[in-house]
């Protein structure tokens, strides 16, 4: 596989700091001055001590957090789009076509089975409904889901399966960015293994991976380098007046 020069992903100055309406205004500064690039078939792996911002990351590169400072662009043949500021209907194509994301809990919806949970992105994008479904099942299989549960709501199943599901539902969309968080946080040993295999599958075929992996075994084996935000967060408390207290806390 060819690696292209230029990054797929780039943050300059990226900084996050929470603004709680709620409490007079309060600012929490937790991310500063963070730059970082990713390219395609590299798999980038976060760490630093807990609380320290790794899973606000991914969230602001999944649309969910606001990014307060600097710059976040994706690069794309005719030229980079930068997120910060991005309406909300950008960001639903966005996580439609290019950026998956493994969260590290399932958002369980009633009476919707394992097997559509797994294959909606596929449907979201207009794939045909028999083709999801067999790609479905055969990544449920290749991660050891038994097939009574396939067709049940996995809202009553174990951890380990609901993250099976998770991941089956973030790998089928074959997105050209995947953000992982802690996707083998409650697996065993054999799962964690076929795990690895999706990840170095996916970099085989140009996917851009961002992760947390508290597993140190794992984090070695899909790695290509780790990116320590001990040294570019600073997680700070400063009371200070809302300045738009119309603004979401994000
Ligand atoms: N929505 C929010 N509002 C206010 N503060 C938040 C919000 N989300 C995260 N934080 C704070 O941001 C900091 C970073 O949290 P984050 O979950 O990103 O850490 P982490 O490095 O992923 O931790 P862990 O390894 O324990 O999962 C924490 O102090 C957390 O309390």
């Amino acid at each position: 596989m060819t690696l292209l020069t230029q990054p797929f992903l780039s943050a300059v100055a990226l900084g996050k700091t929470f603004v709680l309406h709620g409490q007079g205004g309060l600012r929490i500064e937790v991310m500063r001055d963070l730059s970082l690039s990713l390219r395609p078939g590299e798999c980038l792996v976060l760490t630093g001590r807990s609380g320290i911002g790794k899973s606000t990351l991914l969230k602001m590169l999944h649309g969910n957090y606001r990014i307060t400072d600097g710059g976040l662009q994706l690069h794309f043949d005719d030229g980079p789009l930068d997120l910060a500021g991005l309406p909300s209907h950008a960001w639903h194509v966005l996580r439609r076509d290019v950026i998956g994301y493994v969260s590290q809990f399932l958002r369980v919806v009633p009476r919707v089975s394992a097997e559509e949970v797994v294959m909606e992105p596929l449907l979201a994008r207009g794939a045909d409904a028999v083709e999801a479904r067999g790609r479905a099942q055969a990544l449920l299989a290749r991660l050891n889901l038994p097939e009574r549960l396939w067709s049940l709501p996995p809202g009553t199943f174990s951890g380990g399966e609901q993250q099976r599901v998770n991941i089956a539902r973030g790998f089928i969309g074959e997105h050209p960015l995947l953000l992982l968080d802690e996707p083998t946080a409650s697996l065993d040993a054999a799962n964690r293994e076929v795990v690895v295999q999706l990840i170095l599958e996916a970099k085989a075929h140009g996917t851009a991976l961002l992760g947390i992996f508290h597993d140190e075994g794992v984090r070695d084996r899909v790695a290509d380098r780790l990116l320590s935000l001990d040294r570019h967060m600073k997680a700070s408390m400063t009371a200070a007046t809302d300045p738009n207290p119309g603004e979401s806390f994000r």
